[in-house]
């Protein structure tokens, strides 16, 4: 389906990265949690990042991590979204210290065998537009930049791709070399039925993607924030639930397409409701036709759920991307768990990946039995489609750059 040619990029082993200042872009957008202490609920990102960060350790560079954390508006600090948290765990799982430098753009002081981490990257002004300032910025603070925050490939933004231009020279760290090649594998010819799971709430970023999906997989099953949109579309109610507005009318038409092409999106029958959106909120279970105007959906309700089990018992490679429902609260956690059950129970080969989406599935224990956890969500989702992901597409542009050069020195 997908193919990655990884020769076509640089990687670690290929430079000399003793007393190098090495930039390196990871995801540790993970989900934190403010009950007591802010703390890491879900370390998954963290522990997939520390053989890069090992290997750059031991081959004596000075190593600067940057990352973002959730969606702060443009240049906001929002000291809900500091790093402090990952910054601390980081630390306890590498055994060493790591210094959160908030000031960090103008410069970094660190030595060879050091690692820091810089604050939310998102802090920055023009980061999520790919401001050229900023990406000019980021890349005179190192001598190599290193991407290998797979979960944020999708994104081109000013520390994933303009930094890539203008740093001497920038390659792919292990963990995006990992998952392009273990994901390219495991969807070269899947076997079929091949079910894609997709919900959860970032909506707008993720409903886009599904027209085109539609063409690639046997069935579609979609949940959270996306499924309330989809039933909008079929004119069911939905009352206060998360939805997108905008696209309702694009998320009808793919109902038609499906339709015609003899893949129906199944839409829920029942659903889990609350009057407020709250982990202690009385939960109430009920049919669709009798979702009031201030309910909220937070999840599928049994009936739906077992439905939903019954495709992935019956699937040969399943792709799961967002959670069912606000599974961070136990009373609406169900219908994630019994979709997640069902897909360890089967036969299928499954692919799991996204901050939330790990989380959960950690949450209810049953990560080893998943026969593929990925780091990212939204990224592998668009992998899928079969472009290049904007990240990568910079990544070969350098190595392009630095083939160029090794060859004018042989002149
Ligand atoms: N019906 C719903 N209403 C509001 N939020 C929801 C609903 N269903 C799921 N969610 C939320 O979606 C979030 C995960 O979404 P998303 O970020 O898209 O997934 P991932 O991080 O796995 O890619 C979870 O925090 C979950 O609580
Ligand atoms: O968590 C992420 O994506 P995911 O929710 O699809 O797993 C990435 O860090 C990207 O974050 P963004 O969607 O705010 O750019």
């Amino acid at each position: 389906m997908t193919h990655m040619h990884t020769k076509d990029v640089l990687k670690l082993s290929d430079l000399d990265m003793s007393d190098k200042k090495v930039l390196m872009r990871v995801d540790f957008n993970v989900p934190i949690s403010h009950e007591g202490e802010s703390h890491v609920s879900d370390d998954t990102r963290i522990r997939a990042s520390l053989p890069a960060i090992e290997e750059l350790l031991e081959a004596g560079a000075a190593v600067m991590l940057v990352s973002h954390l959730g969606r702060p508006k443009d240049g906001e600090r929002d000291p809900e979204l500091s790093l402090a948290p990952v910054a601390k765990r980081l630390a306890e799982l590498l055994g060493r210290d790591v210094p959160l430098i908030e000031d960090w753009i103008h410069g970094i002081d660190v030595e060879p065998g050091q690692v820091v981490m810089c604050e939310n990257v998102r802090f920055e002004k023009g980061e999520t537009e790919d401001d050229e300032d900023l990406a000019r910025h980021m890349a005179a603070l190192c001598n190599v930049y290193v991407n290998d925050a797979f979960g944020t490939a999708h994104r081109a933004q000013a520390s994933t791709s303009g930094v890539a231009k203008y740093a001497p020279v920038a390659v792919a760290g292990p963990l995006m070399l990992a998952e392009l090649n273990a994901l390219s594998k495991a969807l070269d010819e899947p076997a079929r039925p091949l079910l894609a799971i997709v919900g959860g709430a970032k909506v707008s970023g993720k409903l886009d993607l599904l027209d085109q999906m539609i063409d690639k997989v046997d069935q579609l099953i979609v949940g959270g924030g996306i499924a309330n949109t989809f039933m909008k579309a079929a004119g069911l109610p939905i009352g206060n639930s998360l939805h997108e507005a905008d696209l309702v009318d694009s998320a009808a038409a793919m109902l038609k397409k499906a339709e015609q092409a003899g893949s129906e999106i199944p839409l829920p029958s029942d659903v889990v409701v609350a009057k407020e959106f709250s982990a202690d909120a009385e939960a109430t279970t009920k049919k669709v036709a009798d979702i009031a105007d201030d309910d909220l959906i937070l999840d599928v309700g049994p009936e739906t759920a077992a439905r939903l089990a019954q495709m992935a018992g019956g699937a040969g490679t399943i792709i799961w991307n967002g959670p069912l429902g606000v599974f961070e609260f136990d009373r609406f956690a169900a219908g994630t768990r019994t979709l997640a059950d069902a897909i360890v129970a089967s036969n299928a080969f499954s692919i799991a990946g996204g901050g939330d989406t790990v989380a959960a599935i950690a949450r209810f224990g049953l990560s080893d039995r998943v026969s593929y956890i990925s780091t990212g969500g939204g990224a592998f989702l668009e992998f899928l489609q079969g472009d290049t992901l904007p990240a990568i597409a910079m990544l070969e542009e350098s190595a392009r750059a630095w083939a160029a050069m090794e060859r004018a020195r042989e002149y």
